[in-house]
């Protein structure tokens, strides 16, 4: 009996012969996926694969959570609500992956990253193309961001499409008037390619959503979901400070910031303010 052996039958049927068919690697691509780990330092730390695989990861996740992103912005910009959340959903799953990606990176000690820190030279998360997209993608718009981009034509293209279309927040508003909500010509019309700052007219919108929930289902929902959003979002770049202060404590950053003092900054910008500001007004 195989089960003795602890051995799987191998099924009759199971294709062994690809020369002529499509098999997993070459569907995956797994010669580039597999080939793309390249250390640097010399002799090679032990420790740097994990450090590859960490950012290739999040740069894999990056990608979806953009593809996902702007398909929930097209799908609000014609009036499909439930597809855009559907798309935010998986957002949201893919967050809480990254999220809890850091502590695997967390294992890494200080003394074994100083070791080969050095090879990163002046490389940075901080020149991540698609974590600035994501972050315009969602409203975080900060022309600035683009110059670290110069000699990178295509992150450059892409970032520059990103600013000047408009954001989740953007097109849910837009949602929102077309379905009767009195948002201000100033949002509907605003520049796209600006920060975006408190408008004290939405938080009354979300005041009515809120208090009148059965009425307005959808839009209610679609809020608690921008809600989770940022949330999750805060949570990982919590999660990278934290992570940062136990690797490399309050050193400069590479890519030539304060380092954890400049990433604590981050943890005060928020994509959807009114959101967070109609929570104060409930209920009084
Ligand atoms: C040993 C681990 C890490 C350290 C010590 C570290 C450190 C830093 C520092 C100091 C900065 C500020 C910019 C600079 O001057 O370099 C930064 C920015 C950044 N890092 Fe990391 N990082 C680590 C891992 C990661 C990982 C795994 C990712 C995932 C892709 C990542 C993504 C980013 C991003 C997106 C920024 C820009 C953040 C912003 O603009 O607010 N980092 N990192
Ligand atoms: N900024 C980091 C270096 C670093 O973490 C890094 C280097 C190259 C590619 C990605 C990185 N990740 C996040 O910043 C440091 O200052 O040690």
């Amino acid at each position: 009996m195989p089960v003795e052996k602890n051995t799987r039958e191998f099924d009759p049927e199971i294709v062994t012969d690809f020369r002529e068919r499509m098999s997993y690697g070459s569907y995956l691509d797994l010669e580039t996926l597999l080939g793309a780990q390249k250390p640097v330092s010399s002799p090679e730390h032990h420790d740097e694969l994990l450090f590859i695989i960490q950012h290739q990861t999040t740069e894999l996740w990056l990608k979806l959570v953009l593809h996902e992103l702007r398909a929930a912005t097209e799908h609000l910009r014609r009036d499909r609500i439930q597809p855009a959340l559907k798309c935010i959903a998986r957002v949201k799953h893919i967050q809480r992956t990254l999220t809890e990606q850091w502590s695997v990176l967390a294992t890494l000690t200080p003394s074994e990253y100083a070791e080969f820190r050095g090879v990163l030279a002046n490389s940075s998360g901080f020149q991540s193309y698609q974590y600035r997209a994501v972050e315009f993608a969602l409203g975080n718009k900060n022309r600035r961001m683009l110059s670290v981009f110069e000699s990178d034509e295509v992150a450059h293209a892409l970032l520059t499409e990103m600013l000047e279309a408009p954001s989740i927040y953007d097109e849910f508003l837009r949602y929102l008037h077309r379905q009767g909500f009195s948002i201000p010509a100033a949002v509907l019309e605003r520049d796209v390619t600006e920060a975006w700052v408190l408008h004290p007219a939405l938080v009354a919108v979300f005041r009515e959503i809120y208090e009148n929930a059965t009425l307005h289902w959808g839009a209610y929902e679609a809020c608690e979901e921008l809600v989770d959003l940022e949330d999750n979002f805060q949570l990982w770049r919590f999660r990278h400070l934290k992570t940062v202060q136990r690797i490399i404590g309050m050193k400069h950053g590479t890519g030539g910031s304060s380092g954890a003092a400049f990433l604590q900054k981050a943890l005060e910008l928020t994509f959807f303010p009114e959101l967070f500001a109609v929570r104060t007004e409930l209920g009084t």
